[in-house]
């Protein structure tokens, strides 16, 4: 409830504005009845024309301030809602944004689209509808009540029958129906997960000619929402009726024991028809309320959800000794790090891992594929703690630094090259927002992308599609370069990111990098052994073991596990490029 209570605490103030307009409103329709029943029996009964005349325009006085309560409702109702609708969003992006990377592998991106989208929807249109008519119905169920027990105290009996069994079908309906809304989002999840990931992957199920299965897959998780939600709402569908029926009954039964007491000269038949019309009033009250519940039950399932993320603690645990630390090094240490993505040491994916890396020194990891490489790298920026042991840049412990600090001052390329929807030019001043035209230039050049840049007909300008799209693995992966040497990084991490850049190029951008900043500390994780064979340091991982340190000639002559790697690819690459 405390994300409830924080928009409560904020929004409580219109609310009861659209209160005091939907009060107004109840009240004109109460009144509604009791005159006309008046103009039959007195008016009408006496033929009395000034009566008629003068309670009508009475009539029309009091519709039209109910007019202005309704406006006046609809207003402020349809302002708050979407304002909290909107915060409520902002509020849900904002904690997702500060999520760990655990956090996000706990929630599929599909659930968290649905969450931010359909489940803010439907609380959102729930606090409309309370707005609306959560007050005005049970005010104007009781409020005709009383009015009904003023005009007949005896006929009010049946009228408490008939709200005692609409309150249990309503319970009922509450009960039955929230479990199955429960399930409806949860399909909605799987459904738009297969779509997102189809969408993701459409060039590859085009190449494999895999539509059949993919349709069927949609087609399959499509089919299970439809008989989800016809399920849910089969369930739920014989309450209304049920309800008006219950109505009705009590209407039948307000018309016999009417009659029969007009027949006996006891009641007027205006009594007749006002009594009827508050029990009208009643239904459509009840119908609102059951109506309202039954939003409540997929509001509440939609709350939880948002909830659920709200509730997801900070992730990483923040110091109580925050340290600011000096950005002009980048000395990186790993002392004994263990470290495991099930947060258990039964079986860690990094295993006592410890070295040095002094500041401005470049140091290569290399490894078979899953040997914990990019693992290793992504604690350096604190994307996951430690399980066990510390990494330290610049002496600090990362846990004990500030995080913007400590990511402002890495530039990481990652494994799968991101890029966004936008122009060249933006996607590499994503780095650093700042940075000059030259800067620019100077950032693509170093990544060898300025020219295959400048041989597009729009040069920087040229739109990038959706995850870079219109261009090929090796150029995206320059682009990505050049957006982490832009922003003119202590410390850059290259993980495996010129795997799609041909040798050549690859020793281009290293030359490039020696000349960029002889004080940047750089950590290259590589499959290529050319790509790490110059390096001051090369670490060699095996299962989460380091089995090697040293340089390259040094881990020649000492470890096996380079020696294979590198002879095995000097017969395929090495040999040419003249090792
Ligand atoms: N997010 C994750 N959750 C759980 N396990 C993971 C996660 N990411 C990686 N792993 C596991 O950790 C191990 C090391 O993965 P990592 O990506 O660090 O290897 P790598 O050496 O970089 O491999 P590659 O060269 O193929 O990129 C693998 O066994 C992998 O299955």
């Amino acid at each position: 409830m405390t994300t409830a209570k924080k928009y409560i605490k904020k929004y409580w103030k219109h609310f009861s504005i659209s209160i005091i307009f939907l009060t107004i409103e109840a009240l004109c329709d109460l009144i509604q009845p009791t005159i006309m029943s008046r103009i039959i029996d007195i008016g009408v009964a006496n033929k009395d024309m000034d009566y008629v005349f003068k309670m009508a325009l009475g009539m029309l006085g009091i519709t039209a301030i109910g007019a202005i309560g309704a406006i006046g409702r609809n207003i402020v109702s349809s302002n708050v809602s979407q304002k909290f609708g909107s915060e409520l969003r902002s509020d849900l992006f904002e904690k997702i944004q500060n999520f760990s990377f655990d956090q996000i592998n706990d929630f599929d991106t599909a659930s968290l689209i649905m969450r931010l989208t359909n489940d803010v929807q439907q609380v959102q249109g729930f606090a409309h509808r309370m707005m609306r008519i959560f007050v005005k119905a049970p005010l104007l169920s009781i409020g005709s009540f009383i009015m009904a027990f003023l005009l007949d105290p005896g006929m009010t009996l049946i009228l408490l029958v008939v709200v005692a069994i609409i309150g249990i079908l309503i319970y009922f309906n509450m009960q039955i129906g929230y479990p199955f809304f429960r399930k409806v989002q949860k399909a909605f999840d799987r459904l738009n997960g297969i779509f997102r990931e189809f969408l993701a992957g459409i060039r590859v199920v085009k190449a494999f000619n895999r539509f059949d299965y993919e349709s069927k897959r949609f087609g399959d998780a499509n089919q299970e929402l439809a008989s989800i939600t016809a399920d849910a709402q089969g369930k739920i569908a014989v309450f209304s009726p049920a309800i008006t029926l219950t109505v009705n009954l009590g209407i039948v039964a307000v018309i016999w024991y009417g009659g029969i007491s007009v027949s006996y000269g006891h009641m007027e038949v205006g009594k007749i028809i006002a009594f009827i019309n508050y029990m009208t009033q009643i239904l459509h009250s009840l119908m609102m309320i059951s109506m309202v519940f039954n939003g409540f039950v997929r509001a509440k399932a939609s709350y939880e959800r948002i909830d659920e993320v709200f509730q997801k603690d900070k992730g990483m645990m923040e110091s109580e000794d925050i340290k600011e630390m000096s950005k002009d090094k980048g000395q990186i240490e790993f002392e004994n790090v263990y470290f495991s993505y099930e947060r258990n040491l039964t079986d860690p994916v990094l295993k006592k891992i410890s070295f040095t890396c002094k500041s401005g020194e470049t140091v290569g990891i290399i490894g078979a594929t899953g040997s914990g490489k990019s693992t290793l790298v992504h604690l350096v920026p604190r994307f996951y703690d430690v399980t066990k042991g510390n990494v330290k840049v610049n002496g600090g412990d990362v846990r004990n630094i500030n995080p913007k600090t400590l990511r402002g001052m890495i530039g990481i390329v990652p494994q799968k090259t991101m890029l966004f929807t936008g122009t060249i030019l933006e996607n590499i001043k994503w780095g650093n927002e700042r940075a000059s035209e030259d800067e620019v230039i100077r950032a693509a050049s170093l990544a060898q992308a300025h020219e295959f840049i400048t041989a597009f007909p729009k040069g920087y300008d040229t739109m990038l599609g959706q995850g870079g799209v219109n261009l090929s693995g090796g150029q995206k992966q320059r682009i990505a370069i050049a957006r982490a040497l832009i922003k003119n990084p202590t410390i850059l991490i290259m993980d495996d990111c010129t795997s799609a850049v041909d040798v050549v190029t690859e020793e281009r951008i290293r030359d490039g990098l020696k000349e960029f900043s002889r004080g940047l500390t750089t950590l290259i994780v590589a499959q290529r052994i050319t790509s790490v064979i110059g390096a001051d340091k090369i670490i060699v991982l095996d299962h989460g073991n380091v089995i090697g340190i040293g340089n390259h000639k040094d881990l020649l002559e000492s470890c096996k596990v380079y020696q294979d790697i590198f002879y095995s690819q000097i017969g395929r690459e090495g040999m040419e490029y003249g090792i």
